[in-house]
C-alpha cells in the first residue's frame, strides 16, 4: 500500500514510512492511495470473529509491504491482550435504537488507547537498535496519557507532550504527569489546545529541526492512529447486522480523527447510514458541515475539555476528497485558511459531505441531560464527551436509519465533577489505574512559543 499526502507534493511512502513520518513534509497528512474493499462475503465471515481477528482482516491490506502477517498478528495481540474487557470494545444497548460502543477499556480509560497501544508497538517494531525518535505531541487530555503509556520506557524514543495549562481534568493531567520514566517530558503550555497543536506542526514544518531530532507524531495526524480506529466500526457494525443492515454512528468530535475513521470504514464498504459529528459549543465542524463555514472562533472552555478544539487537523483529510483528491488545490486552500482562519465549502462540497455526514452542536445543558437520562433510564454512567454524542444521537434520531451507536470515548471517572453534577453519583477510578492522587507530578511550564519549545527539546532529547 502506498500513502500520499493531502497536499500533493511530499514523497509517496509505504506504511512504515508514513507511520514514522507522522506529518508529510509538505505540511499535509498521509492517506492511503486507495481504499481496500470489504466485500459483503468478507463482512459476513467476520460475524463470529474476535476483535483481534477483525483487526487483522481490516489492517492487513494497509500494512502490506511493511509487515508480515505474523508480525501484524503479534502486534495486534500485544496491543489488545491487556484490555479490561474480554470483548475489547463491547457494545451496550440503551433502548430500542440507541447503543453505546465502549472504547475506554484500555490502560488510560479513553478510546485513544485502542490506537496508541498499537502505535507504540509499531514504533518499537519499526525502530532499529541504533535509531532514535523524538515524539512531539499535543493533547487536550486523553491522547497525552495514552501516548505516554504506550511509549514510556521504550528504548530509542523520547516523548514531549504539550497540554494546555489548567484546561485538562485533574485525572487527565495526573495520568500524564505521574508517569516516572526518563523518556517522558510533560509541558503545560500557556494557551489552548489549538496553540499546542500549532506548535507541534510548526516544529514538523522546520525541515532541519525535524531531521536533526527525527520527529514523529502520536496525534491523529499519524495515519496509523486512524487505521487502528477503523477496526471498531467494522467489528461493531458486523455485530449490528452488516452487511445486511446499516447502522448510524454518533461521534463526539474534536480533532475529527475518530469520525474520520468511520468515514474510512464507509469508504471500505461497511454499510453506514449516517456519521453524526457531535460537537460541543466549540462548533467549527458543525458550522462547516451544516453551513459550509469552516472559520476559527475563540475556544470556550467546557466540561468536555478534550473537545475544546477549533482547528480540527483531520478535517483536511475529508477536504482532500471534497477537493477531488487534488493536492495542489487543497494546499492553496489550506494556505488561505492558515492566513485568514476561514475556509468556505462550496454548495457542491457541502452536498457531497452531507451524503454521509450529519452535524449537531450540543451545549452544556444538553450534555448534562444526556448524562442524567443514561443514568436514570438505562442505569449507565457515561462521561461528558460520550454525553455530547448521546445528546446528538437522541436529538437527530429521526434523521438516522438503523441502530444508532454513540462512541463512548472515555470512562466517566476521568471527569467525576461533571458526572456528579448531572447524576449525583461520583464515579470512582477502576483499581487498575492505581493511586493517581498519591503520586508526585512532574511537568514544566512554557509559554506558547516555538523558540522556548525548541530550546526545551534541545536540552533534553
Ligand atoms: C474523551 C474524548 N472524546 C472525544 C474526543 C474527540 O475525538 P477526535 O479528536 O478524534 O474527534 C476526544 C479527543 O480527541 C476525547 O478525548
Ligand atoms: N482530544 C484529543 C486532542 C488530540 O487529538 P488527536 O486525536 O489528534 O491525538 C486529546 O485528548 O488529546
Amino acid at each position: 500500500m502506498q500513502y500520499i499526502s493531502t497536499r500533493g507534493s511530499a514523497p509517496v511512502l509505504d506504511f512504515r514510512g508514513a507511520t514514522l513520518a507522522g506529518l508529510a513534509t509538505d505540511g499535509g497528512l498521509y492517506l492511503p492511495a486507495e481504499w481496500p474493499q470489504l466485500s459483503p462475503e468478507l463482512l459476513e465471515s467476520l460475524a463470529t470473529a474476535s476483535y483481534a481477528e477483525t483487526a487483522f482482516t481490516v489492517m492487513k491490506p494497509y500494512v502490506q509491504g511493511s509487515l508480515t502477517d505474523a508480525e501484524l498478528k503479534s502486534l495486534i495481540a500485544d496491543a489488545y491482550g491487556d484490555f479490561g474487557h474480554a470483548a475489547v470494545t463491547p457494545l451496550v444497548q440503551l433502548d430500542h435504537r440507541q447503543w453505546l460502543l465502549e472504547l475506554f477499556h484500555g490502560p488510560t480509560l479513553a478510546f485513544k488507547d485502542v490506537a496508541l497501544q498499537f502505535l507504540g508497538g509499531l514504533f518499537g517494531h519499526f525502530l532499529g537498535a541504533k535509531d532514535r525518535l523524538t515524539i512531539v505531541g499535543a493533547t487536550s487530555g486523553d491522547t497525552g496519557s495514552a501516548a505516554i503509556e504506550a511509549v514510556a520506557g521504550r528504548p530509542g524514543i523520547t516523548i514531549f507532550m504539550l497540554h494546555p495549562a489548567g484546561r485538562v481534568s485533574d485525572v487527565q493531567r495526573r495520568q500524564m504527569t505521574t508517569v516516572n520514566a526518563p523518556n517522558v517530558h510533560n509541558i503545560a503550555v500557556d494557551g489552548s489546545f489549538d496553540d499546542c497543536q500549532k506548535l507541534v506542526k510548526t516544529l514538523f514544518n522546520d525541515a532541519a529541526f525535524r531531521t536533526e531530532y527525527q520527529l514523529s507524531a502520536v496525534n491523529s495526524i499519524n495515519w496509523a492512529r486512524l487505521l487502528a480506529q477503523i477496526v471498531y466500526y467494522v467489528h461493531a457494525g458486523v455485530r449490528l447486522g452488516a452487511p445486511g443492515r446499516a447502522a448510524s454512528w454518533s461521534v463526539p468530535t474534536g480533532n475529527f480523527g475518530d469520525v474520520f475513521a468511520g468515514y474510512c470504514a464507509h469508504r471500505m464498504g461497511l454499510p453506514i447510514h449516517k456519521l453524526l459529528v457531535a460537537t460541543n459549543v466549540n462548533d467549527i465542524l458543525a458550522r462547516a458541515l451544516s453551513a459550509g463555514d469552516y472559520s476559527v472562533g475563540k475556544v470556550t472552555p467546557t466540561a468536555t475539555p478534550s473537545m475544546d478544539i477549533q482547528i480540527s487537523s483531520n478535517f483536511e483529510r475529508l477536504l482532500f476528497d471534497l477537493y477531488g483528491r487534488d493536492g495542489a488545490a487543497l494546499a492553496a486552500a489550506m494556505q488561505g485558511f492558515e492566513q485568514t482562519g476561514t475556509l468556505k465549502l462550496s454548495d457542491a462540497q457541502r452536498a457531497e459531505a452531507a451524503k454521509i455526514f450529519l452535524a449537531s452542536r450540543v451545549n452544556e445543558a444538553g450534555m448534562m441531560q444526556a448524562l442524567a437520562w443514561a443514568n436514570s433510564e438505562c442505569g449507565q454512567l457515561i462521561d461528558p464527551h460520550t454525553g455530547v454524542g448521546l445528546a446528538a444521537a437522541r436529538a437527530r434520531a429521526e434523521d438516522c436509519e438503523g441502530p444508532i451507536v454513540t462512541l463512548a470515548t472515555a470512562h466517566p471517572a476521568k471527569f467525576p465533577d461533571a458526572v456528579e453534577r448531572a447524576t449525583g453519583i461520583r464515579p470512582g477510578l477502576p483499581r487498575r489505574v492505581g493511586h493517581l492522587f498519591d503520586r508526585e507530578e512532574r511537568y514544566e511550564h512554557l509559554p506558547a512559543s516555538e523558540a522556548a519549545l525548541k530550546a526545551h527539546i534541545r536540552a533534553r532529547a
